[in-house]
């Protein structure tokens, strides 16, 4: 008899009260919706001189809309069906349909009651059709100046470590395997706490990397809960030697936030084709603006524009070397729909059947961030012991790596006892962005 397959723990929600997903939804959404209806008024004078009259009243519509947005979230409103003809608006009202579905007649989808993980990705979505359905403003990202900001705030963390990368490329040639282990890590542990750095967090107040990134690495080794560093080395070099001529070694990034943290993982994807571990990087990024500072194409091309641009030497070499690998091919940025759906990565292969293949593709894919862990586990309440593996639900598209710092209560692969041993010290453990993991799954 085949085994029984174990049920699914609950989604977080907001019906859990005093639980994390429950003080967002009740504080932090309605800040962030906030700040968007202030940016909006802050533009009001920009909107008038490039639109006249036109851009003046398209704001207003927006503010409208974004107001009853913030009413219906406040009051516990069920969820309603877009109205907009976005691309991927009937996807969106099929995923509510799903949701009702499950509620079983325990009332509609609404705010405090639905998956967490669902009514957060929605109110963004509705963010977007807020802008998206009135033009002339309709191509306005209402989160540019934060991301724009928390970049220059972290400018000389950002020196520090491109300083630190031009130095390393010098004799990057002359790197025996250990010494290029060591850089690997050096660069992955830059990479996992640059997403200390995200602004949807800290409801948009100051998140920037102040100091330089590469100083405290070793005193925050023992707050890496999993650290698979080893196992990412192993497949790379593995992946290497079984190199042919016709296969390349390819590498994707799940990108998640702008600024500093986005400088964080070009310079570990730079690094990976310099010291020829991998021969291609795709990125994926955002194609609406999402949680406050997740990258967009936009987002991705001014960074580099940025770093070209900028008036340090080691910085522009940065951006000039990136430049050229866009425009050699061997950097790729990609974006998709999926990404920005409120669906969680074990439906990918039904939903997106064209992305989870062209993920096959890879050799290794990192997802940085939070929001891509809760995505990748479902976003339920583990037993923090439940393997990785598990947690995934089928979800193996190619060997693949976490680069997270906790920012939400959930986690698992630990080891027994572990998690509730530092719950007991630390009860904000799981939400502080304090502690971070480097989880690998080998696939299949
Ligand atoms: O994915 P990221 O940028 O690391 O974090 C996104 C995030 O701040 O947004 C949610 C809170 O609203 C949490 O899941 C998470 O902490
Ligand atoms: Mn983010």
């Amino acid at each position: 008899m085949a085994a029984a397959v174990p049920a699914l723990p609950v989604s977080l929600s907001g019906r859990f009260k005093g639980s994390f997903a429950y003080f967002t939804i009740k504080d932090r959404l309605p800040q962030i919706l906030t700040r968007v209806i202030d940016t909006l008024h802050r533009h009001k004078n920009e909107f008038f001189e490039e639109h006249g009259e036109k851009g003046v009243e398209a704001e207003k519509r927006a503010i409208s809309f974004l107001s009853k947005l913030r009413n219906e979230l406040q009051t516990d409103k069920p969820v309603t069906p877009l109205e907009d003809e976005l691309p991927d608006a009937a996807l969106w009202n099929q995923y509510l349909d799903y949701q009702r579905n499950l509620s079983n007649g325990n009332g509609e989808p609404s705010w405090f009651q639905s998956p967490w993980l669902f009514v957060e990705c929605y109110m963004y979505r509705r963010i977007h059709a807020a802008l998206a359905q009135n033009p002339p403003i309709d191509n306005f990202d209402v989160f540019k100046e934060g991301k724009a900001q928390n970049f220059f705030e972290s400018q000389e963390a950002v020196i520090a470590l491109c300083t630190y990368f031009q130095e390393l490329l010098k004799n990057i040639k002359d790197l025996d395997e250990k010494q290029l282990k060591e850089e690997l890590f050096k660069l992955l542990q830059v990479s996992l706490w640059g997403n200390k750095c995200d602004l949807s967090f800290s409801a948009g107040e100051d998140s920037s990397q102040k100091s330089s990134p590469l100083q405290s690495l070793e005193n925050m080794v023992p707050y890496i809960l999993v650290n698979d560093m080893e196992k990412v080395w192993s497949l790379l070099v593995n992946a290497k030697k079984n190199r042919t001529e016709r296969s390349n070694v390819r590498v994707d990034i799940i990108l998640d936030n702008a600024g500093f943290e986005l400088v964080s993982d070009l310079v570990l994807a730079d690094f990976l084709l310099s010291s020829k571990l991998a021969d291609e990087i795709y990125f994926h990024g955002k194609s609406i603006p999402w949680y406050v500072s997740d990258t967009t194409k936009h987002d991705f091309n001014w960074t580099v524009k940025q770093l070209q641009s900028a008036n340090h030497m080691w910085m522009s070499r940065c951006g000039i070397n990136w430049e050229g690998n866009l425009k050699k091919g061997v950097w790729v940025f990609c974006d998709h729909m999926f990404w920005t759906l409120p669906h969680d990565f074990s439906s990918m292969g039904g939903v997106a059947p064209d992305l989870y293949a062209e993920l096959q593709k890879s050799n290794l894919i990192f997802f940085k961030g939070d929001l891509n862990y809760r995505k990748l586990t479902g976003d339920r309440k583990w037993e923090y012991s439940v393997p990785f593996h598990q947690a995934l639900n089928k979800f193996h598209p190619a060997p693949l790596c976490s680069l997270r710092t906790l920012k939400s209560d959930t986690q698992v692969g630990l080891k027994p006892g572990q998690g509730e041993q530092i719950q007991a010290s630390e009860p904000e453990w799981m939400v502080s962005g304090k502690y971070g993991v480097v989880q690998f799954d080998a696939g299949l």
